[in-house]
């Protein structure tokens, strides 16, 4: 018997739903997760190069962080929560969900964390484009890549549902000890 939980990848725009969702999986999944939210580990650890005071964002050292994740996601049970996918190696993932938004809704979202115009208008240009959505399509199997709508907290609950679901039926076709 394995006990080691599913690897998944959750990304999308900023604002659309990630860490929401993250947080809620964790609560509600039968097997164990772990939410590593990326871009604060980054900015905790200081593995970025640069900070870029027009577009307000940091160049990730992405080898570093690479090197800390591989054995986290090696033992296996965890979230990755963030904004882009294409960095981890192809077979990290078990489940990659893609959240989109509409974007007068992500305009909003954005607005309230305070980022200023330019950066809202970058995100949602890239919302608009799907630009994540084919990252991920480019990055990994299409059997794996499920793009899931985050305008409404009805939206979010049928996913988490769905997700759960998943992770039910994965764990079960696996034999994943589910009492740890
Ligand atoms: N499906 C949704 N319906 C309504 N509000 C949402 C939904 N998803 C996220 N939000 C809200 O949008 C904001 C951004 O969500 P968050 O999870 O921090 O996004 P991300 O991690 O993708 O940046 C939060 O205030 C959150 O409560």
């Amino acid at each position: 018997m394995s006990s080691k939980g599913p690897v998944i990848i959750i990304t999308g725009t900023p604002g659309t739903g990630k860490s929401t969702h993250s947080q809620l999986l964790v609560d509600e999944s039968p097997v164990p997760l772990k939410h590593i939210n990326v871009g604060e580990w980054v900015k905790e650890k200081g593995w970025f190069e640069e900070f870029d005071e027009e577009w307000q964002s940091y160049t990730v050292d992405e080898d570093k962080l690479l090197d800390e994740l591989e054995p986290v996601v090696a033992a296996g049970g965890v979230i990755l929560d963030w904004h882009t996918c294409e960095a981890f190696p192809e077979r990290w993932a078990d489940l990659v969900v893609v959240l989109r938004c509409d974007h007068s809704q992500l305009w909003q979202r954005l607005e309230k964390r305070n980022y200023h115009l330019k950066k809202i208008q970058e995100n949602n240009e890239a919302e608009i484009m799907q630009v994540v959505l084919e990252e991920a399509r480019a990055s990994y199997p299409p059997e794996i890549v499920v793009e899931l709508k985050s305008d409404s907290m009805q939206d979010m609950e049928a996913n988490i549902a769905r997700i759960v679901e998943w992770i039910t039926v994965w764990t079960k076709e696996r034999a994943v000890n589910v009492e740890t």
